[in-house]
């Protein structure tokens, strides 16, 4: 299983940010508690850990159907390349996305399973997958989203009624049955030779596109820019626990109550950038006819949140939907679309 064979720990001695740790049992039993500490990490830093999130088997599946389709030729995998329009589904190779201002390339490739062909399977909705995906898509992939659906659906509705909003108003926002960008990622980093570098990151500072990403690590190399300040800090992996974080269509639909953080990969510190490091990832992005707004009119919360923002009518009303918000952010990072901008915000670049 990679990551998984004698790869040294992470090491004590790296400044590392804290994440509040929220049980998802107990979300499950509705503790307050628990629910409070979720509310409490989706606003300020927009990243938690998610431990008793029962998903280890359909991850292990999906880590060595990522490491299967990965070892793939390479001329086998261009074959389901995403291209340079904006697909998010299909095979990312290294070196198409730009990481920097210098536009410097990324070293990292992905294989992107769209929920919608998983949950069709074997109609293509979106596309056709390399064997290796497809051959699994019973054992490893469509658990795998079903899990991360589960899970995600649970915090959103949990979120909803934090956010005041009438019931069910996130779930209509996300329905499983509709075409989205909800997408099972794999992502491969190479293992470095020499030192490691830790300014160079292997995946660009960037925030997330949709709604909820629910994320797990083996070795280090994740960092986040915490709010107020200037130091990128990793976040530990943690065996059993889940990464979950706040993207850029929840930050819009809560009218910036819920916090979609900025954070980057590097090369896994110290000695574990010798290692191979592989990473998986569910996106649950709202469907794609879903127009991108605060939802101020069915919230109070929200309301009052978009009233105190200087800026809200550009950071709440991008007037894109899902679907084009993804398109336009996906091909922005294309080296071919590429124009470096600073960071104005999430989604701004
Ligand atoms: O590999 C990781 O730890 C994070 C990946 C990530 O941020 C992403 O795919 O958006
Ligand atoms: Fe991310």
């Amino acid at each position: 299983m990679p990551g998984l064979i004698s790869i040294p720990p992470f090491p004590e001695d790296v400044p590392t940010h804290p994440l509040l740790v929220v049980d998802y049992g107990l979300i499950r039993a509705r503790d307050e508690a628990e629910i409070n500490k979720l509310w409490k990490a989706a606003r300020e830093l927009g990243f938690w850990y998610l431990k008793n999130h029962g998903a280890d088997e359909e991850v292990n599946a999906m880590f060595d159907m990522g490491e299967i389709t990965m070892a793939l030729p390479l001329d086998e995998k261009m074959k389901y390349e995403q291209g340079d329009d904006g697909v998010s589904f299909g095979y990312k190779a290294a070196g198409v996305n730009a990481i920097d201002e210098k536009g410097n390339l990324d070293c990292t490739e992905f294989i992107n399973v769209s929920k919608d062909d998983a949950l069709a399977f074997p109609t293509p909705v979106h596309r056709a997958y390399p064997s290796t995906v497809t051959d699994r898509m019973d054992t490893a992939v469509i658990p795998f989203v079903k899990k991360s659906l589960e899970v995600n659906n649970s915090l959103l509705a949990i979120l909803n009624e934090k956010l005041g909003l009438p019931q069910d108003t996130l779930a209509k926002l996300h329905r499983e049955e509709e075409r989205s960008g909800c997408v099972a990622r794999v992502i491969r980093t190479p293992p470095k030779e020499g030192e490691f570098d830790e300014a160079k990151a292997v995946l660009s500072s960037h925030t997330d596109f949709g709604s909820l990403s629910f994320l797990h690590n083996r070795l280090g190399g994740l960092q986040v820019l915490a709010p107020g300040s200037e130091r990128w800090q990793y976040i530990k992996p943690l065996p059993g626990h889940a990464i979950c974080n706040i993207g850029d269509s929840l930050h819009i639909f809560s009218g910036g109550v819920l916090r979609s953080n900025m954070h980057r990969v590097v090369p896994p510190p110290k000695e574990q950038a010798r290692y191979e490091r592989y990473s998986l990832v569910f996106f649950t992005r709202a469907s794609d006819d879903v127009e991108l707004r605060a939802l101020a009119k069915e919230s109070a919360v929200i309301a009052d949140a978009v009233e105190k923002t200087p800026n809200a009518k550009t950071r709440f009303y991008p007037g894109a939907t899902a679907q084009e918000w993804l398109t336009r952010r996906v091909k922005n990072q294309r080296f071919k679309n590429f124009k470096w901008s600073p960071w104005a915000g999430p989604g701004q670049r």
